[in-house]
């Protein structure tokens, strides 16, 4: 690809596309495709319309050019602070107004440069049997005395509740609740078109956040007391790492830093994780010997342990065949669509001009699903992963680059942890066999997947 860094010559070169309604854009036919459970056609439309890799629209207010296939994914994750950087549409950074105020942007770099350290697999190892205790007690309390359950909001609980203790140590029930319900109401209407008038979901989602951000300060602080009076141990949650750890000058987060981090890690793991457990399960009650042979597999790791052991490192490692799984569920049904860059120099892309100031969105749709990524795309087929795996830049569930998704390995663990304790106790069939998926942001089945369990002998 060939970029310059001047004013483009050519104004007429910019991408193919329209900009539809004036502030509204094609935000709506963006949204509705996804609504009506095609969130793919909106990108493959106009792929196929303009045959470019890369045309121009105007989404939640702005000017924007989405990046399509492998090419426009390298692109905009390799010039990551060159040409482009991280954007939210305003309805995000209006919904997270302290991260504007207490950082400057050198600040906010510096400290998301500190986050994949919390979350590393060395970090993270200490939580699995915690994850796994969770899980066990998830089953019994919603799974094991029901012969039908609605899946997807108890994957929300179970992953709400894991996020609770290991990012906070909440574990009393009550408190987890309290939170949980606010949450809800943020997730939703935190991509939205940004009008804020009473009872639009923007305007839901400002108030629940501001309620949140509270709570969490209050944690925090109490929090500190505790670390100083030795009353909390600096390992026992990521909050204990985040006060403890300091950056490249000896200087620590402060609070509503952390604060946002927290908040931004828990809207970030909350309807994603969720979101590729249910569509796992629904999976795999769809084809039995992808089912069978999880369930195989599992069944090994589980033997090989001394009664009551929890899961750890090792076994986590020898799930390779249920995570092949969760991949290729992630290629058909990935929980998050795309995401938002910004330019913030003019350059070249595909022989178009982008300019200074365009947003720009890459989108895991424009390659999942495309023949020329994966041979028969619509075939579920978790050997894909075996291996080196896709070609690089075709499979981007988590994104890639400097922004990739710092949660990715803390999902892996929740997810597999999850598959161990589901498929161990139970078979499964669906009640709703033509159940629709919608799109609103994350996919999900549109009656929340209800299931029939057939409950293993023991
Ligand atoms: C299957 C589950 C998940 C998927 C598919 C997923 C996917 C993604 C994607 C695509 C991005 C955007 C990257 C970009 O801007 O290009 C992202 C960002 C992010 N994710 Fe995840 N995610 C998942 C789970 C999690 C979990 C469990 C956490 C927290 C524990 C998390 C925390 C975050 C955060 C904080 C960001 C923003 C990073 C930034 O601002 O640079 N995610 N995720």
């Amino acid at each position: 690809f060939i970029f310059h860094r001047h004013k483009p010559q050519i104004p007429g070169n910019l991408p193919p596309g329209k900009t539809g309604l004036p502030f509204i854009g094609e935000s709506l036919e963006f949204l509705s495709t996804g609504r009506k459970g095609y969130p793919e056609k909106f990108i493959y439309d106009r792929m196929a319309k303009y045959s470019s890799k890369v045309f121009k629209t105007s989404l939640l207010g702005e000017s924007a050019a989405v990046f399509c296939g492998a090419a426009g994914n390298k692109f905009l994750f390799s010039n990551e602070n060159k040409l482009v950087q991280a954007w939210w549409p305003s309805s995000v950074d209006k919904i997270f107004p302290s991260s504007l105020q207490t950082s400057s942007k050198e600040e906010s770099k510096k400290m998301r440069k500190l986050l994949p350290g919390f979350m590393k697999p060395e970090a993270l190892q200490r939580y699995i049997g915690i994850m796994d205790t969770i899980a066990q007690r998830h089953m019994e309390s919603d799974w094991d005395n029901k012969q039908e359950v609605t899946v997807f909001p108890l994957a929300k609980m179970y992953t709400f509740w894991l996020a609770c203790r290991l990012f906070l140590s909440i574990e009393d029930p009550e408190h987890v609740a309290k939170f949980a319900d606010p949450f809800n109401v943020l997730a939703s209407g935190i991509i939205s078109i940004p009008i804020n008038l009473p009872g639009t979901p923007f305007n839901r989602a400002i108030k629940a956040s501001n309620l949140i951000r509270k709570d969490l300060r209050a944690i925090i602080k109490q929090r500190k007391l505790d670390l100083a009076e030795n009353k909390a141990s600096p390992t026992q949650d990521i909050l204990s790492y985040m006060l403890l750890t300091t950056d490249d000058n000896g200087q620590h987060m402060n609070e509503m830093d952390i604060a946002d981090k927290i908040l931004g890690l828990l809207i970030g793991g909350h309807d994603t994780a969720s979101a590729a457990i249910t569509f796992v399960v629904k999976y795999l009650a769809e084809l039995p010997e992808v089912y069978n042979e999880v369930l195989k597999e599992q069944m090994e790791i589980a033997k090989s342990k001394a009664p009551g052991e929890l899961l750890n490192w090792e076994d986590i490692q020898k799930m390779r065949y249920s995570w092949n799984v969760a991949c290729e569920v992630m290629r058909l049904a990935p929980p998050l669509q795309g995401a938002f860059r910004e330019a913030i120099n003019d350059f070249i892309f595909a022989g178009f001009s982008i300019p200074k100031g365009w947003k720009l969105y890459w989108s895991a749709n424009s390659t999942h699903r495309n023949p020329e990524c994966f041979p028969e795309p619509e075939k579920f087929d978790p050997s894909r992963f075996d291996g080196a795996g896709p070609a690089p830049y075709t499979f981007v569930p988590f994104g890639g680059g400097p922004r990739m998704c710092p949660g990715k390995e803390y999902a892996r663990l929740e997810i597999l942890v999850f598959m161990h304790n589901l498929v161990r106790r139970f078979k499964w069939e669906k009640l709703l066999p033509n159940e629709k998926i919608i799109v609103d942001p994350m996919p999900i089945p549109a009656k929340g997947l209800p299931v029939r369990l057939q409950h293993h002998k023991r």
